[in-house]
């Protein structure tokens, strides 16, 4: 019996002529709950250091940094930064890619890659959409050859770190918070990424020597509430109908001052709706799918008396070759030392498909494809930031780019669903 059972549970029974022992006891406690204490203080001043990058044995590299769970820094991650962002073919280019690990970033990079040209890939990894994926598209990066740092375009460091290692000709900025209704949610992920991320990312190429061009992603939502169609990139957008919107709509205008102050080369990209092979789980088409497969009844929305809502989806292999001949028609930035030498290049193009389709035949081709009847649930479109239709005017791409989409919505979601039924048989869940 330990001298911790002497002492009655119930503090009304204690008695008072017990009073030296019970100090004793006392005293006792206070030294193990001392010794508890330190211990846990200790420890975890322990883990703090073992975590902390400066006790690793890449410590001798002072510009090393842990951004809560990022780390990076070293001379074997420096390595792998310089391989990864090898030229290994004539006149190739290297890019460094930010969201690499998303839907358009992963399918962009490996076409970079298999071409020849450099390719270094940052992602942050966030929990957006289910991350496993994120993770399989960084494994396939990986056997392709391209290294994806983990880390935030926010972190300047990092960023500046990156340049210093590697002088990017090119950036290929696709890291963002996607998705229209999700801004309701969560806004100020929206402002983190399009917006404060945009201009750290541009804050240090503006000062990296040589500056590199940049292309990014805009998107098709700042034609917001416009009637007239086909949109063209003459057409007004100062009419967001969602903050996701306005924040690619920010970023255009963020583009055009810093090409205006520091000569930065500037491509803007407004993507109309893209789809197929590892997309995101967020976006209608792939969780239609996920759910008609499963019976679940799916939302699809209708405008006012009854009017049709459509997407000019875009295939992503032609969203690709829109990426790439805008990296490869980009002109050299102009400045250098954060100083302009010259008026820069500073462009915008709408990557569509030119064939807008009502979401109801999206489900019928999915129907179709999948074997499985849908159970539609037809409502009013939600006042969610979702616009009724999209059509892009691609001629602008057309001529400056080369840009000629090949593949129309049946043929692009018929690879979509091969791909969908081959991921999700390996005893993967599809939880967007
Ligand atoms: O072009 C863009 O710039 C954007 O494209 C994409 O947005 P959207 O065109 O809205 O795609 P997506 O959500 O797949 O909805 C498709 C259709 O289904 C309808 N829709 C949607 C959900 C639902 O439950 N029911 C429904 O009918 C819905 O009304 C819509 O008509 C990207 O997500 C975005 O990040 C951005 O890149």
């Amino acid at each position: 019996m330990s001298h911790l059972d002497n002492i009655p549970s119930t503090p009304g029974k204690f008695k008072m002529e017990k009073s030296a022992y019970i100090h004793r006891v006392r005293w006792q406690s206070s030294i193990t709950k001392l010794t508890f204490w330190s211990l846990i203080i200790l420890g975890s001043i322990l883990i703090f250091f073992y975590r902390s990058p400066s006790s690793s044995p890449l410590s001798s590299d002072p510009s090393r940094r842990s951004l809560s769970t990022y780390d990076w820094g070293g001379p074997s991650w420096e390595k792998r930064v310089r391989s990864s962002a090898r030229v290994r073919s004539r006149n190739g280019i290297s890019v460094l890619v930010t969201g690499a690990a998303g839907f358009v970033g992963t399918h962009v990079s490996v076409a970079l890659k298999r071409r020849g040209d450099g390719v270094l890939g940052l992602d942050n990894f966030n929990n957006y959409y289910d991350q496993s994926l994120k993770r399989d598209r960084q494994a396939l990066l990986e056997r392709t050859g391209v290294f994806v740092v983990e880390g935030d375009i926010n972190d300047s460091a990092l960023l500046k770190k990156l340049f210093e290692v590697v002088p990017f000709t090119h950036v290929m900025h696709l890291a963002a918070q996607a998705g229209v209704r999700y801004a309701m949610e969560n806004p100020s992920s929206y402002v983190h990424s399009n917006i404060a991320g945009l201009v750290s990312l541009l804050e240090v190429c503006k000062s990296a020597n040589p500056q590199p061009a940049i292309v990014w992603a805009s998107s098709s939502s700042v034609y917001g509430l416009n009637t007239k169609v086909p949109f063209s990139e003459q057409d007004r957008t100062d009419e967001p109908a969602s903050l996701y919107a306005a924040t690619k709509k920010g970023g255009e205008e963020i583009a055009h001052s810093y090409n205006h102050i520091y000569g930065l080369s500037l491509t803007g990209l407004r993507f109309f709706t893209v789809y197929g092979p590892w997309g995101r789980p967020d976006m209608a088409y792939f969780f239609f799918t996920r759910d008609i497969l499963k019976g679940k009844s799916i939302p699809i929305f209708e405008a006012a008396d009854h009017g049709t809502v459509a997407r000019d989806f875009t295939y992503i292999d032609d969203i690709v070759k829109g990426c790439l001949a805008s990296l490869d028609t980009a002109e050299k930035s102009t400045g250098s030392g954060g100083k302009k030498k010259g008026p820069a290049q500073l462009r915008v193009f709408n990557l569509g498909n030119t064939s807008p389709v009502p979401v109801s035949d999206l489900v019928s081709i999915l129907e179709k494809l999948l074997k499985v009847k849908a159970k539609r649930n037809i409502m009013k479109l939600p006042r969610n930031g979702d616009v009724q239709f999209t059509h892009a005017n691609i001629s602008l791409a057309q001529r400056e780019l080369g840009y000629k989409p090949t593949t129309d919505l049946p043929t692009g979601l018929k690879k979509f669903v091969r791909w969908y039924m081959n991921y999700y048989s390996q005893g993967k869940k599809a939880d967007a």
